[in-house]
């Protein structure tokens, strides 16, 4: 039996590249993998919201995983996929089939969406998928677009599932619910921020890192934003990350991913900024005035090298109940 993977530090959820006509391009996919990956990015999330995964066709969603999972290979980097149905049975299917890949190290797994299951059928739904689906879980708790809440007792009963590793913690802002989470959190279970604009206050709290979307384009600057918060240097940390709540706030200023796309776009990293609908892209004053902040960076006073990024997840105590991939 393989032990838990433990996830810390910074997790980039990439966005999907398109052609003008829309279709995957595969190679703009690999070259942002890796880049994101040389900038100190401790590991990926493929098929997430930022993905627009919902609009992917399953032979594409093969490809993205795919590419992913060789530029993972290449840095010694854990993959992480996100898999999201509000149907327990396919969710399942779709687990087992990600988990026969062998080299995915957890699967993203939203509560399920639209139905409102309530809070004990969302407890059972990842008991299923723990128990059949093969591959350590990290919830997904994003009720603004799940609409199901989760309360603290629920989290605490999700931790103790064997093979469940972690929270995507994206409620919307910091409540009484994420104190408790941070106050006491459950141990060998990885607390991840999912909202780009409070995550420096949230590993400020305790969180042990984030899946953060704006960090497909700082991406070296958010690692330092977690790392400097790990390392105690609250100073620098403040600063920093006031600056890239204001970037945050400028990317997530129209529907995501439709600005990071125009942002990695006018840098030149993707060919197109083209997204599918229901999304469309952003306005060109929308891209302008983020792409602004996309090269900024105050100077930090901090006098302390740089760590070297205490990211790449190490294993928990716990162990998977299914011998599943771990990390
Ligand atoms: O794709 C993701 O994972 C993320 N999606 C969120 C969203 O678009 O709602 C944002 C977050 O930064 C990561």
């Amino acid at each position: 039996m393989k032990p838990n993977p433990f996830f810390e530090g910074l997790y980039v959820p990439l966005v999907t590249p398109f052609t003008d006509d829309l279709r995957l391009a595969p190679d703009a996919l690999a070259r942002l993998a890796d880049e994101t990956l040389s900038a100190d990015a401790s590991g990926l999330v493929a098929l997430g919201t930022t993905a627009e995964s919902a609009t992917l066709t399953a032979e594409e969603k093969q490809t993205v995983v795919r590419i992913c999972s060789a530029a993972c290979q290449a840095h010694g980097a854990p993959l992480i996929v996100g898999v999201g149905t509000n149907d327990t049975a396919t969710a399942i299917k779709s687990l087992r089939e990600l988990a026969a890949t062998g080299d995915v190290a957890a699967a993203l797994v939203p509560a399920p969406p639209y139905i409102r299951p309530g809070e004990a059928g969302t407890l059972a739904h990842f008991t299923a998928l723990a128990e059949h689906g093969g591959i350590p879980l990290i919830v997904y708790d994003i009720p603004y677009r799940t609409g199901q809440t989760l309360s603290i007792d629920t989290i605490a009963a999700l931790s103790r599932l064997p093979g469940v590793v972690g929270i995507k913690h994206a409620t919307g802002a910091i409540d009484a619910t994420t104190v408790e989470l941070l106050g006491c959190p459950p141990p060998g279970f990885a607390v991840l921020g999912g909202d780009d604009v409070v995550i420096s206050p949230l590993v400020a709290a305790g969180a042990h890192g984030g899946i953060i979307a704006s960090a497909n384009v700082r991406t070296a600057d958010y690692a330092e934003l977690i790392s400097l918060w790990r390392r105690g240097s609250g100073e620098p940390a403040r600063r920093l990350g006031a600056e890239l709540a204001r970037f945050s706030a400028a990317l997530f200023a129209e529907p995501n991913p439709t600005v990071i796309k125009g942002v990695l776009h006018a840098q030149e990293r993707i060919p197109s900024p083209a997204v599918r609908m229901p999304l469309l892209a952003a306005a060109a004053s929308t891209v302008r005035r983020a792409a602004l902040l996309a090269g900024s960076r105050a100077p930090s006073t901090d006098p302390a090298p740089r760590a070297s990024s205490p990211t790449r997840p190490r294993s928990s105590p716990r162990t998977a109940s299914n011998g599943s991939s771990g990390y």
